[in-house]
């Protein structure tokens, strides 16, 4: 076993999975820079979310390595890949799953009380980040008298107030209107940005693409090619650079 480079944050070499035989991934290698915002893109069935879902230790791959900074997930047992999610990780579903019983900003500080974070820092918190994406007058309000586009806020700020040191988002904008989507992506980005968090955003949009610094793309489990974004610098071999690029909220 081959630790990976040390600017990887996450590095996965020749990962297979299959669901009930049928496999979603045939030897996939990748790995992710600190900081970097990866899009990993390909058509419906190409193994975009079974690849974010390795790389997030919610499943073990059948064969293949997956690397969080030094440490290797893959031989993690239960227990300790759970801990790794809820402390380091958070992930953004294509539908927004809440706590129904509990308002916007309690489902938002319940991941900040997960963490075993104080109820009072963990409300500040959670009302700052319903505030900034544009949802701060639905803070007491429960999911069911949300709309859908404010419930998928509600999952983004709950996964953002933790600052994770890595998000997996997989079709985080898919519920929202084109108009919400740009401005919930912006914020999405700017605030990873600011806050260092590594991003790996699974997307089938090239628009949504074209904000990530780099592009992985899948097709049938497989890697197929990667594109470079304008402004990508390295010239080594591995020339997947970093675009510059400037977001604010
Ligand atoms: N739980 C499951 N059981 C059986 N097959 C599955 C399951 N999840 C995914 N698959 C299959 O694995 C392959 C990869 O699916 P995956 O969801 O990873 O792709 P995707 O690129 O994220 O697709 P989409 O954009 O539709 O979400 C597909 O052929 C899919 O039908």
């Amino acid at each position: 076993m081959v630790a990976p480079p040390d600017n990887d944050v996450l590095w996965a070499r020749a990962l297979h999975f299959s669901h009930n035989g049928s496999p979603a991934l045939t030897g996939v290698s990748l790995g992710v820079r600190e900081s970097e915002i990866l899009a990993v893109t390909g058509p419906r069935g190409s193994g975009k979310t079974t690849l974010l879902q390795c790389l997030s230790g919610q499943l073990l791959p059948a064969q293949g390595e997956v690397w969080f900074n030094s440490t290797p997930v893959h031989t993690m047992g239960p227990l300790v890949r759970e801990r790794l999610r809820r402390d380091r990780f958070a992930w953004i579903d294509p539908e927004p799953h809440l706590v129904p019983e509990l308002n916007a900003w309690e489902n938002t500080a319940l991941a900040v009380m997960m963490r075993g974070g104080g109820r009072r820092a963990a409300k500040a918190a959670a009302l700052e980040w319903l505030e900034r994406l544009d949802i701060g007058m639905c803070a007491r309000k429960r999911p069911h008298a949300l709309l859908q586009s404010e419930r998928q806020r509600v999952a983004i700020a709950r996964a953002l107030v933790t600052a994770p040191s890595v998000l997996f988002a997989d079709e985080p904008t898919a519920p929202l209107h084109r108009a919400d989507r740009a401005h919930v992506l912006r914020t999405l980005m700017a605030a990873a940005r600011s806050h260092g968090i590594t991003v790996v955003l699974a997307t089938h949009d090239t628009e949504v693409a074209a904000l990530a610094d780099r592009t992985v793309a899948l097709l049938d489990g497989r890697r197929v090619n990667t594109v470079h974004l304008p402004g990508a610098s390295d010239g080594g071999s591995d020339t997947e650079g970093r675009a510059a690029c400037s977001l604010s909220v």
